[in-house]
């Protein structure tokens, strides 16, 4: 992590709402600071202050107090895609729907084009250019979202539990524009409350109440040192994956995978070599 370069800089950043008499603590000071090409997880329950955090990286609100600084020149640096594949899309065509934040940055028409297409290339939907957005389905909907960001090329993309209104298969399909937006080296913030996601991340970030209760790597979060200990997804309060479950019942009963799956591949490779070296 540290070999990374700093991308941005979060210090003691709060964020307070109105609530009716009294106040509410989105977010209470809160360090974090984000490496370039890493793809972090943020997880955390309901009302914990996900979607607050990731609307401060956006511009959409600003902090109450603290600091968030982005070391990048490239405007925009930050894109997000939302949690309801509705929300962002305006545009009648596919095609007119990627061209509208190009337009919104003074592209010219050319390299308009270029772009737009390049980024429905990338995503899968070219051949659906000229479809109407109303006739997508939602995991069509997130990746023509998905689309509109890649063509501002930000090298930073905030996503906001952008799979948890898709079917397993769409949700499939947007993890797969998104490993290959980190595998080019861009910088992934992804907010979700689907811990078999986490498979996919570097690191992952628990937060709890508007502080940062765990940051660090993913098996650490899962595993605890010792198969009788609870682990930190489980003394926060999350239920574990699947396949952690089942790895953690197998360390228990004295199996030793290495190194600890999170993944149903990494699963099954971590069960080949402990046959293998038997
Ligand atoms: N505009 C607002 N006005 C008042 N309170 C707000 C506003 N936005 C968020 N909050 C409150 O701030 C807290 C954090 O909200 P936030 O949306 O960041 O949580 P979250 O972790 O994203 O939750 P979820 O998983 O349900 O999306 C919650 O208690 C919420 O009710």
């Amino acid at each position: 992590m540290s070999k990374l370069k700093e991308f941005i800089t979060i210090h003691q950043l709060s964020v307070t709402f109105p609530s009716g008499e009294q106040e509410k603590k989105a977010l209470q000071q809160l360090e974090l600071s984000l490496y370039e090409g890493q793809w972090t997880a943020i997880v955390g329950s309901n009302g914990c202050g996900k979607s607050t955090l990731a609307k401060v990286l956006t511009g959409l609100i600003p902090p109450t107090s603290g600091s968030v600084q982005i070391d990048s020149k490239a405007h925009p640096a930050v894109q997000m895609v939302f949690q309801n594949p509705e929300t962002p899309i305006i545009g009648e065509t596919v095609y007119e729907d990627v061209c509208f934040g190009l337009m919104n940055y003074g592209v010219d028409a050319e390299a308009m084009k270029r772009r737009a297409l390049e980024a429905l290339q990338q995503v899968g939907l070219l051949p659906l250019a000229e479809a109407q957005t109303a006739s997508l389905s939602g995991g069509q909907k997130q990746l023509l979202n998905i689309a509109g960001c890649l063509a501002l090329n930000p090298p930073i993309y905030v996503f906001d539990e952008a799979t948890s209104m898709l079917d397993p298969l769409s949700r499939q399909h947007v993890l797969e524009a998104v490993r290959k937006l980190h595998d080019q080296g861009h910088t992934i913030l992804w907010i979700t409350q689907l811990l078999d996601e986490l498979a996919w991340c570097d690191r992952v970030v628990a937060i709890e109440d508007g502080s940062i209760a765990y940051d660090g790597p993913k098996t650490d979060f899962f595993y605890p040192a010792s198969g009788d200990e609870q682990s930190v997804c489980e003394s926060l309060g999350f239920v574990a994956p699947y396949t952690v479950k089942t790895v953690q019942a197998l360390r228990k009963r004295g199996f030793q995978l290495n190194p600890l799956p999170v993944s149903p591949i990494e699963f099954s490779k971590a069960v080949s070599a402990l046959y293998d070296s038997n």
